[in-house]
């Protein structure tokens, strides 16, 4: 992990192509949804190509909490061992503002006998998880959260019960991946049903299912919306992870707006995450066209919104009314920062965001400091219009640490200069 950063970074906007080789990091969906199966099942797993970041800290140190052994070999390993359960661990989890360590983990933890509390930061405790609650106390299981949101009280008493389990997702997939994981604890098959076809990025689901049969669990998808869970519990295994998508949607901006090449060591098709699909938006910059789907590519959205507002005409984007309930608004957070950059370059419609795009800002000096509201992927994607406009700085640079604590060594190695400001 780099040493402590500025309280800000201004952006010299390197006025050449960005050339090289980066490889991004881990993917932080996959590292988590391997720590916690690697911890739910009896044995040794190696994880390779892992994250080391925030979020996946997190999550190794409540596993730890909980009795599990896990061990960092390297810079991108771990070694889990687990008797196959967890333990109560003796003060409340916390999980900063880490969506798939608080969602996954409460469902877990209902599997064990005793008391848990699931706790995040301030920012968690502002993202909604009644949808999950409501769907563990359907099984059986006594819980609550007050607020609807973080913390979130479990009593549990070993046994996770059984039957059908309805989920309304339609402000999180991970409350479905969540109930998937744990439900091989079930006292019989478990059946996860979406109250409405409505979700968001279906692809995590996917990545949720692949996980858990890598790690030996019989999980039947029926049609759109329902999955059967046979009660195997899960046998320890290695697994590897692939490099991170919604990182790579960075070094894919980079190359749009620099009109550079970075190799990432892996095609853009070979990702198994939903950001993948990123990479073809991004590449019809600067002809981007002008209505975006962010639906099935949310975490992306924030990098495409970026490019966009150097591309050759306006871009809607829609199906993105749960960046709201994200690690802060964002469609909210773009529209004013963007705003920041240049008055008028993006509004808010409902919960479209509309991006003015104006090609004529490459080269200018725009003197702003963006404010990225505890929000990696706000300071990421912004510091791509530093690239082509002068005078930009990202405050807490340090937030990139949640997913991508090299950030900017990566951007430095490429040969962008930032200064550090106050
Ligand atoms: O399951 C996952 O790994 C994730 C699902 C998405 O969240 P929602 O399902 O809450 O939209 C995504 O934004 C998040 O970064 C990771
Ligand atoms: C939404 C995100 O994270 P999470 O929900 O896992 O906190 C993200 O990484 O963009």
């Amino acid at each position: 992990m780099p040493n402590a950063l500025p309280a800000a970074y201004t952006i010299t906007p390197p006025n050449r192509p960005l050339t090289g080789r980066v490889s991004p990091p881990g993917s932080k969906s996959i590292t988590n949804r391997a720590l916690l199966l690697a911890a739910l099942a009896e044995g040794t797993s190696r994880l390779t190509g892992a994250l080391k970041s925030k979020d996946t800290v997190l999550m190794a140190r409540a596993l730890r909490e909980m009795g599990v052994m896990v061990q960092e070999p390297d810079a991108t390993s771990f070694l889990v061992t687990s008797t196959g359960r967890l333990q109560a661990p003796e003060e409340a989890l916390f999980l900063g503002n880490a969506g798939t360590a608080t969602r996954f983990l409460t469902a877990a933890v209902a599997t064990i006998e005793g008391t848990v509390v699931v706790d995040g930061d301030e920012d968690m405790r502002l993202r909604p998880i009644k949808p999950l609650v409501d769907a563990l106390k359907s099984l059986g299981i006594d819980a609550q959260s007050p607020t609807g949101c973080p913390p979130v009280t479990l009593r549990g008493t070993g046994r996770f019960g059984s039957g059908r389990v309805e989920i309304d997702a339609s402000l999180s997939s991970q409350y479905v991946s969540a109930l998937l994981v744990a439900a091989p604890f079930g006292d019989g098959p478990i059946e996860v049903d979406l109250t409405g076809k409505d979700i968001g990025a279906r692809g995590y689901v996917d990545l949720t299912l692949a996980a858990m049969r890598a790690f030996g669990a019989e999980v039947e998808s029926r049609d759109d919306g329902s999955w059967l869970v046979q009660p195997t519990g899960y046998q320890a295994t290695d697994f590897h992870i692939e490099p991170d998508a919604s990182a790579a949607t960075y070094l894919w901006g980079i190359e749009a707006l620099t009109g550079g090449k970075i190799d990432l060591g892996v095609p853009a098709d070979a990702f198994t995450q939903p950001d993948a699909a990123a990479q073809a938006v991004i590449a019809t910059f600067p002809d981007m066209p002008g209505v975006i789907d962010g639906s099935q590519m949310q975490d992306a959205v924030p990098t495409i919104a970026v490019v966009a507002a150097f591309s050759n005409r306006p871009v809607r984007f829609v199906g993105i009314a749960n960046l709201r309930v994200k690690e802060t608004d964002r469609i909210r957070a773009v529209a004013n920062e963007l705003n920041r950059i240049r008055p008028g370059l993006a509004v808010e419609e409902g919960d479209d965001l509309v991006v003015n795009a104006d090609p004529a800002l490459a080269g200018q000096s725009r003197p702003a400091r963006i404010e990225t509201y505890h929000d990696h992927r706000i300071a990421m994607s912004f510091a791509l219009a530093g690239l082509l406009v002068k005078d930009i700085t990202i405050l807490d640079p340090a937030c990139t640490g949640k997913t991508y604590p090299e950030y900017w060594d990566m951007l430095a190695n490429l040969g962008v200069h930032l200064t550090p400001a106050a």
